[in-house]
């Protein structure tokens, strides 16, 4: 699905010239779990951005569903962004649109009635879990429910990925993995490629199927991950339950 071959990319500011990807080379494949860590500074940020096509990258190639991404036309562009969403660490939910609105929000953009668009947001408010919130204001959700919300609205319009920029790091520890049991239940009832950066490294083995580790802009290590496939929905379970995941997830790494 993604085919990175030795991308670069620099920043020039003032004094310096800081080489923030520096010959990157992997692929992702459709369906995947894929997470990206590594030390502050090292380039996830920019090679998110350039995944998602917020960034342009100095060299090399950058293929997505087949098609080269250097000279794409605004059209080409912008057909390829509608099979993305992205959801954020800060929830970026709109203050003043209802719970509801804020996820018909994308279907409405993309020119859908506001009927069929409030009727399909109800079917993915149910399916997160909050169908009683639908006419509240975001300003009343827990930090939890917030993310279920920007879960749903990036669902909603079906897309093939979904790009999760820490998305747990506002969270504590029960929320943060029951939102990666719903990341992990969309990607096996949808096949929603999903990629993941967090510098949590317990949930990143979670959540993922393969990693990688960036240092200094360079892949320091592309590796499977052998994660539980149980989805977390209890969690006493798992401190103190029969199937101990966590236990799974240490001896595993
Ligand atoms: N717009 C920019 N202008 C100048 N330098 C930048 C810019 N964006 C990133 N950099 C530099 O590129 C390098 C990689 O930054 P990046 O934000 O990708 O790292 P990161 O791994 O995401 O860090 P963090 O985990 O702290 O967010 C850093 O040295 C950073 O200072």
């Amino acid at each position: 699905m993604f085919k990175l071959t030795n991308i670069k990319k620099t920043f020039k500011d003032k004094k310096n010239i800081v080489s923030a990807l520096d010959g990157v080379t992997f692929e992702i494949k459709s369906g995947e779990i894929f997470g990206i860590i590594g030390k502050s500074g090292v380039g996830k940020s920019t090679l998110l951005k350039i995944l998602s096509f917020q960034s342009t990258y100095d060299e090399g190639e950058f293929i997505f569903l087949d098609k080269d991404t250097k000279n794409l036309t605004h059209h080409e562009q912008r057909q390829l962004l509608l099979e993305t969403s992205y959801i954020h660490q800060s929830f970026s939910l709109l203050y003043n649109l209802s719970v509801l609105e804020n996820i018909a929000l994308p279907l409405i953009l993309r020119g859908i009635s506001k009927k069929e668009a409030l009727e399909k947001s109800k079917k993915m408010l149910s399916y997160v879990g909050l169908i009683h919130k639908e006419k509240e204001y975001p300003i009343t959700l827990s930090g939890g429910e917030a993310q279920r919300i920007s879960i749903a609205r990036a669902l909603v319009t079906q897309p093939k990925v979904i790009y999760a920029d820490e998305p747990t790091s506002s969270l504590d520890d029960a929320t943060a993995y029951e939102i990666l049991s719903l990341l992990k239940q969309i990607n096996q009832e949808f096949k929603t490629t999903i990629i993941f950066v967090s510098h949590q490294t317990e949930l990143v083995k979670y959540l993922c199927d393969r990693v990688l580790l960036l240092e200094k802009g360079k892949i320091k290590r592309l590796a499977e991950v052998k994660n539980t496939k149980e989805l977390v929905t209890d969690y006493e379970s798992i401190i103190w339950g029969d199937e101990n995941v966590w236990s799974n997830l240490y001896s595993n790494w």
